[in-house]
């Protein structure tokens, strides 16, 4: 499945679609199976069984009672082989709905030919014919990240807390738990806790030379940033927690907060949580390490080479806007981010990924106001996510901060007013980052329809700003746009206004 598809996945109504054909073919995949192998004593304990055991002593007052994010998770996370490349090539979706659909229609008497039946042994073959060196490619961890996409996307979000697969997921992540597979998953990965890697101090010590300055890579709202190196190999940032009496309050109450609400995340445009460290008064956050650091930096200190191309910047909005969208449609109503420069940060290839979603947000969700002077007047909608959003599209335009600095020490200006004028005006060109240069003909339309995209995104009535969605499509075309050397016609007006709603 593509990037394409898995997007207007996002926006199709989950409850239209067939099962029967997905019911069909998993039932033809896993009649071809031996069932020789299944057997009730591996360590790797039967997923089949405990799905079994989970959809039998289902009853309606335990379908939606527990909390959130999943088997799939717990799973993916303790075979520990997900990756972005297989994320979008799982049929998953269709599974999920077709389990539904066999679990609701499942009566005791047909329990035993029922397509989740034969599913679930299947599954078991699946695991079992997988060994901790081969589940990187088996079909069972893309399976389970699947499954967490669909829990997560069904109806954009908002109703997976009350939807049967996502109450499926969770029952059988817990009797999962609850019948020692946890142990499966300390015996492959280390030591896991729901599906985040649990530290000890000592080994993150180890990892950054005992929190050395010259580990240290940055400094933000939760504390001081490390870069360290793990003993298995992996590069990770390290956040640590500040030692202000003000901030362990904060950090105390939100940490575990932030440990669930991140640990479900998962997408090839957002900075992973790995894992974490709470050791007494010591709390440490464990993300994977973005080589090529902060996109504020790039633009506004260090003026970096690679992204003096119109392309790279697309790419780089166009990356970001993905990681948000998706949040957007994960996280509901109550949880938004800080969006801005210094929180898109670049991995190793100058993929942009969208990182610190949630620290501030948190607060607001747990209702905890610490210091607000610090933390502002922060009351974060969607429609704002959308603003911030577009006041980074005009740095990437501009090159400029957030805030300028008046001319001659005068009045500081935001890039919103130095950027909307001209942009609408017609004189595009004279607001665009020199050191980029003047974009050529095909580049400005691109350029052109960003601009036009980031200037309904900083509109001032919320309800004037387009979707995360249709920010995301204005980008694609974009890069299109700039990708396709044979595209000489103007971009119409049409096109343009296209990025309203
Ligand atoms: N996963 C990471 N990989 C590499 N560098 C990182 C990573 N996370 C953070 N950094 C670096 O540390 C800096 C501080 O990051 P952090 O997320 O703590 O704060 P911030 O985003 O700048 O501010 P705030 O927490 O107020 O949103 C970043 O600007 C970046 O340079």
């Amino acid at each position: 499945m593509d990037t394409e598809s898995v997007e207007s996945i996002e926006m199709w109504n989950y409850g239209t679609f067939d099962a029967l054909s997905f019911s069909l073919a998993v039932d033809n995949e896993i009649r071809s199976r031996t069932s020789s192998n299944l057997g009730a004593s591996s360590p790797l304990h039967s997923f089949a069984s405990l799905l079994d055991i989970a959809i039998r002593s289902r009853t309606s007052s335990n379908w939606e009672t527990s909390s959130a994010n999943s088997y799939a998770f717990g799973l993916d996370n303790a075979i520990r082989s997900r990756t972005s490349s297989n994320w979008e090539t799982s049929s998953a979706y269709s599974f999920a709905f077709g389990v539904d659909t066999a679990i609701r229609s499942r009566t005791s008497s047909n329990w035993e030919t029922s397509s989740a039946h034969s599913f679930a042994f299947g599954e078991d073959s699946a695991i079992r014919s997988s060994t901790p060196s081969n589940f990187g490619s088996s079909r069972v961890p893309s399976f389970a990240s699947g499954v967490d996409y669909v829990i997560r996307s069904s109806n954009g979000g908002t109703d997976s807390e009350t939807s049967p697969v996502h109450g499926f997921a969770s029952e059988v992540y817990s009797r999962t738990v609850a019948a020692g597979s946890s142990q499966m998953a300390s015996n492959v990965t280390g030591h896991v806790a729901k599906g985040l890697q649990l530290f000890s101090r000592a080994e993150l010590v180890a990892a950054t030379n005992n929190f050395s300055l010259h580990n240290k890579i940055g400094v933000g709202s939760f504390g001081v940033v490390y870069g360290g190196l793990l003993v298995d190999g992996r590069e990770v940032a390290i956040k640590r927690n500040e030692t202000s009496p003000k901030m362990k309050e904060f950090q105390k109450i939100v940490f575990g907060y932030l440990v669930t609400f991140l640990r479900r995340l998962h997408h090839e445009h957002l900075v992973g949580l790995v894992g974490f460290c709470e050791e007494k008064d010591e709390k440490l956050l464990v993300y994977e390490y973005m080589k090529n650091g902060s996109l504020y930096d790039h633009l506004h200190h260090k003026g970096s080479a690679e992204l003096n191309s119109w392309k790279m910047r697309i790419k780089i909005a166009l990356d970001a806007s993905r990681g948000i969208k998706y949040l957007h449609y994960y996280a509901g109503t109550n949880i938004y981010r800080d969006i801005k420069s210094s929180n898109i940060l670049l991995d190793d290839t100058w993929t942009a990924r969208v990182s610190d979603f949630g620290l501030s947000s948190l607060m607001k969700a747990v209702g905890i106001i610490i210091d607000p002077e610090y933390y502002g007047q922060y009351v974060l909608t969607a429609k704002s996510e959308v603003y911030a959003f577009g006041v980074v599209l005009l740095e990437l335009l501009t090159g400029k901060r957030h805030i300028l600095c008046g001319e001659d020490g005068g009045t500081p200006l935001s890039v919103v007013e130095f950027a909307v004028p001209p942009i609408l005006g017609g004189d595009l060109a004279k607001i665009l980052d020199p050191r980029v240069g003047a974009p050529h003909v095909n580049e400005a339309k691109a350029v052109e329809l960003v601009a036009f995209t980031a200037i309904h995104c900083v509109n001032l009535e919320g309800k004037d700003r387009p979707s995360l969605a249709k920010i995301v499509v204005n980008l694609k075309k974009a890069l299109a746009i700039i990708c396709d050397s044979s595209t000489h016609d103007s971009i119409s007006s049409r096109t343009i206004f296209d990025v309203s709603e």
